[in-house]
């Protein structure tokens, strides 16, 4: 395509939207791995997006091991299916858990996808209550994401957990001198703002097969290798429930556009009402609002063909007057950075 000419793009919603230049096409990116319930949570996310009138599709990155009927219940999502290789964790350091780096490194394989400038990844137990589009106007050459909690027992291999420190409130237990200067900001990938590129995708692989996996997978590898480049973002774009109970004052619910469901007891699709933190208020009522939107057949999407005729109007128009998406100015990092 010549430069200039608009580029369309197939929403979420089913309309097509346009981007000023043939060079900045923007999407969703998530990641699914097997046959389990995980496509629950793309196909909830898919309809999530939907409902805030999000502008940009989902593509579903995939491994080769989820199948077919689970694929054809995606597209007809309208999400873009795209199958990725697995990539393996360095030869001679993994024992255990190999399943389990295989399904988090492989996500690396998104900065490969160069035909979008600019992506949103979002995790599948992520649900998005309100439009965050406007991430996609961020500077580009950042890293953005939220910052991550140390609070919870996952974090007990750290040196962070064993002395009760968390970049969350520094000022609570402050890191002590004789351990060195402090942690470097500490993001969680669940969700976080990138752009595709060759370049970085292949020194991401070659840094991997030189880098011991550690216990958080390819979190601790994106933390340092995009350490420099990082900028924080308030974490109304990424609740981590745990932040819930183990920093309340930080928190907003009524400010918070994107819940990732990842403590334990909260992804929505296990919830049986018996394990750890399900009798909890907030997570009941978190994880109630996640199937109302799951189950909400209105927004299941219509296909291109079932276009309503004003959106056909608005789609020419669309094209005709070339809008840029509202520009945001630079998103101010949160209280710690
Ligand atoms: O069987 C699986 C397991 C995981 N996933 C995908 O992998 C993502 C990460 O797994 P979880 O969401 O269950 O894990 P957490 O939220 O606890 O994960 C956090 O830590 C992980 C590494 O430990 C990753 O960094 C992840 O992005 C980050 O949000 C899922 O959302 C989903 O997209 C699957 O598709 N199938
Ligand atoms: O960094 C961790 C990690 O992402 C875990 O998998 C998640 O469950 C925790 O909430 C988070 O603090
Ligand atoms: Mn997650």
């Amino acid at each position: 395509m010549a430069p200039g000419v608009p580029m369309e793009v197939i929403s979420c919603t089913g309309k097509v939207s346009t981007t000023s230049t043939g060079y900045s096409k923007r999407a969703y990116v998530t990641f699914l791995a097997g046959d389990g319930d995980y496509v629950k949570g793309v196909v909830g996310l898919a309809k999530g997006l939907r409902k805030v009138k999000s502008a940009y599709p989902l593509v579903v990155a995939m491994l080769p091991d989820v199948p077919e009927d689970h694929r054809e219940i995606l597209r007809s999502q309208g999400c873009i299916v795209r199958e990725i290789e697995p990539i393996y964790p360095p030869e001679n350091h993994i024992q255990f858990a190999m399943a389990y780096y295989v399904i988090n490194y492989s996500k690396l394989r998104i900065w490969n996808f160069e035909e979008y400038s600019k992506m949103m990844y979002l995790d599948a137990d992520i649900q998005v209550f309100e439009n965050i589009d406007h991430l996609f106007d961020t500077q580009d050459g950042y890293f953005y994401a939220v910052m991550d909690c140390f609070c919870e027992k996952t974090w007990s291999h750290s040196p962070q957990y064993s002395i009760g420190y968390c970049q969350q409130c520094p000022d609570k237990v402050t890191w002590p001198a004789e351990m060195g200067s402090p942690p470097p900001l500490y993001f969680n990938a669940g969700m976080f703002v990138f752009e595709p590129s060759r370049l970085t995708y292949e020194g991401l692989l070659e840094t991997l097969q030189i880098t011991p996996p550690t216990p958080f997978a390819e979190q601790d590898f994106l933390n340092m290798y995009f350490q420099k480049t990082y900028k924080p973002i308030p974490l109304s774009y990424n609740l981590v429930l745990a932040m819930l109970w183990r920093h309340p004052e930080n928190v907003e619910v009524e400010k918070v556009k994107v819940v990732h469901y990842c403590a334990a007891g909260s992804k929505p699709w296990r919830y049986t009402g018996k394990e750890a933190n399900m009798d909890r208020e907030d997570i009941k009522k978190l994880v109630a609002r996640w199937w109302e939107i799951y189950n909400n057949e209105s927004l299941d999407f219509k296909g291109e063909n079932t276009v309503p005729e004003e959106e056909t109007l608005s789609r020419s128009s669309i094209l005709s007057s070339n809008p840029e998406p509202p520009a945001i100015s630079y998103i101010p990092a949160p209280t710690a950075a």
